[in-house]
């Protein structure tokens, strides 16, 4: 059996010291439901035979969860109770022995503290490395902590993948980013928590976002919004906010503001297509948003690109006109979209007025809404989304999806500055489908991120004003940065 990176993410040492009201193969358990990813059996005061019983259930708990399995330092119970394995600690049975017992097939885990540890236990057939302590641990007393110099030289001299060990808990886990650990190993943090399930989905949780070399990526096409508030610039903040990685191709430049639309330059089609050939050629979005596309053969060269490159998770939003008022697509765009480009999308974004426009109907009612999400979801396999935000007294949505009518009701935010809602709620949903949500998923967790950025009440500019895209994450990460990055000058 060969130790993958990905098995290292969530190591879990068990410690039966904590007493709770849960036995402790109930706490063992729920860990593995939890979502850890290696399970080590570590005992310190039970008898042979004792230890032997526990490691026969515990070895069948492991297997229903298809979780790797260690035993700390007892190569023989590992042996007897065919566990995967076995983690030797600096002063246990020498590594070459416990292959002789276990055979080459066995995972042999070993604990070190510097690069020449390191070098000579994988030198000597060691499938993966326990480094710390790395924090002040509770568990082993007698643990000298290994400085985040030494761990990111071990990373470095080994191929083999290095779990950090030590006092690691969810409010220290990502200082360990950059240290190119494959993981983390976890006790109390685990085995002392109230709900270990939920504390083990979030450890599983933020160890990903830590060992993370890449990141979700959300591909924007849409024109420029020089007030910040719509287009493009509020397609790459809320990217951003949903802390995924942007990308976009301009298909023009407008000169607007709070109060109207000043000028449009639209990008030549080719131009167009040659940012998406740059795109989809070296970084792939996992989603695309398309927004402000103005005439016939612009969207013809965003269609054929997207085509040609496989494109998924596709979000259209018939950008038509601004909050403002400004017109955005040139009438002979209109069928065009539709022909074009609904035909690709997982979920098309009109509003009202959009959707009177694309189904030639006045819409007043739910029952008009619906009737116009149908209209229009002829001739495409996608969702449709017509959005309330033009609605009088409230703000709900309707999906059209799969031949189902699903209502999202909103609660109209007391609030004049709604420039690039829209933009807003098709790049939010776009995020959403590149993390893997399903439509209606997708849609619900939107929604719920625009109207938080409605109820922040940013208020800029003389008129219908932007939102705040980042309302939701905490100022004190960026206010406190320097104390960790900044050299004393
Ligand atoms: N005052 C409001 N209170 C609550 N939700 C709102 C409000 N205004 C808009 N929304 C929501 O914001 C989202 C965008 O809808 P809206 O109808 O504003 O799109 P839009 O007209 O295309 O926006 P824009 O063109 O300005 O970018 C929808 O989910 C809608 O329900
Ligand atoms: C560039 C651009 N795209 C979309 C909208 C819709 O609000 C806007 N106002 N400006
Ligand atoms: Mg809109």
């Amino acid at each position: 059996m060969k130790c993958k990176k990905e098995d290292m993410q969530l190591y879990a040492v068990t410690d039966r010291t904590w007493v709770g009201e849960k036995s402790f193969e109930e706490q063992v358990e729920e860990s593995l439901e939890g979502g850890v990813t290696f399970l080590q059996l570590r005992e310190k005061h039970l008898a042979e035979e004792e230890f032997f019983k526990e490691a026969v259930k515990i070895r069948q708990l492991a297997a229903k969860y298809k979780v790797p399995f260690v035993i700390n330092d007892n190569v023989e119970i590992a042996r007897k109770v065919q566990a995967d394995g076995v983690h030797l600690g600096q002063k246990d049975m020498g590594l070459l022995e416990a292959r002789e017992i276990l055979g080459p097939d066995k995972l042999i885990g070993v604990s070190c503290r510097t690069v020449e540890d390191a070098r000579k236990a994988e030198a000597l057939g060691a499938d993966y490395l326990g480094v710390g302590a790395v924090f002040g641990t509770s568990t082993k007393k007698d643990a000298k902590p290994v400085a985040r110099e030494e761990l990111q030289a071990i990373c470095r001299a080994v191929s083999i993948p290095v779990v950090a060990i030590g006092g690691v808990k969810e409010s220290n886990l990502m200082e360990l980013k950059g240290s190119g650990v494959s993981g983390v190993a976890v006790v109390s943090g685990i085995y002392g928590q109230k709900n270990i399930k939920e504390a083990c989905r979030r450890l599983r949780e933020l160890s990903e976002e830590m060992t993370a070399r890449s990141m979700k990526k959300v591909l924007s096409i849409a024109g420029s919004d020089s007030s910040g508030g719509a287009g493009i610039q509020a397609d790459i903040k809320t990217i951003t906010a949903h802390g995924l990685y942007a990308m976009t191709a301009i298909t023009a430049l407008t000169a607007q503001n709070t109060t109207g639309v000043y000028g449009v330059q639209n990008v030549p089609p080719e131009f167009v297509a040659k940012q998406l050939d740059c795109i989809f050629q070296d970084i792939c979005p996992d989603a695309v948003k398309i927004g402000m596309v103005s005439d016939s053969q612009i969207i013809h060269a965003i269609a054929e690109k997207l085509r040609e490159y496989e494109a998924e998770n596709i979000v259209a939003d018939p950008v038509m006109s601004a909050t403002s008022g400004g017109t955005l697509m040139q009438k002979e765009a209109e069928k065009a979209i539709k022909a074009e480009l609904f035909p690709l999308a997982d979920v098309v974004t009109p509003n009202l007025l959009e959707a009177e426009i694309l189904t030639g109907m006045n819409i007043h009612t739910g029952k008009d809404m619906e009737k116009a999400a149908q209209i229009i979801g002829e001739g495409m396999e996608g969702a449709v989304l017509l959005k309330g935000g033009h609605l009088k007294e409230t703000a709900d949505d309707l999906l059209y999806f799969e031949g189902k009518f699903i209502w999202y009701p909103g609660e109209k935010v007391e609030n004049p500055n709604t420039h690039g809602t829209g933009c807003t709620l098709s790049s939010a949903i776009a995020c959403n489908l590149a993390k893997g949500y399903d439509v209606p998923e997708s849609v619900r967790r939107a929604k719920a991120y625009i109207t938080g950025a409605l109820r922040a009440q940013l208020n800029l500019g003389n008129g219908s004003g932007p939102l705040n895209h980042m309302y939701a994450l905490r100022k004190e990460n960026v206010e406190n940065i320097f104390e960790k990055y900044m050299k004393e000058t």
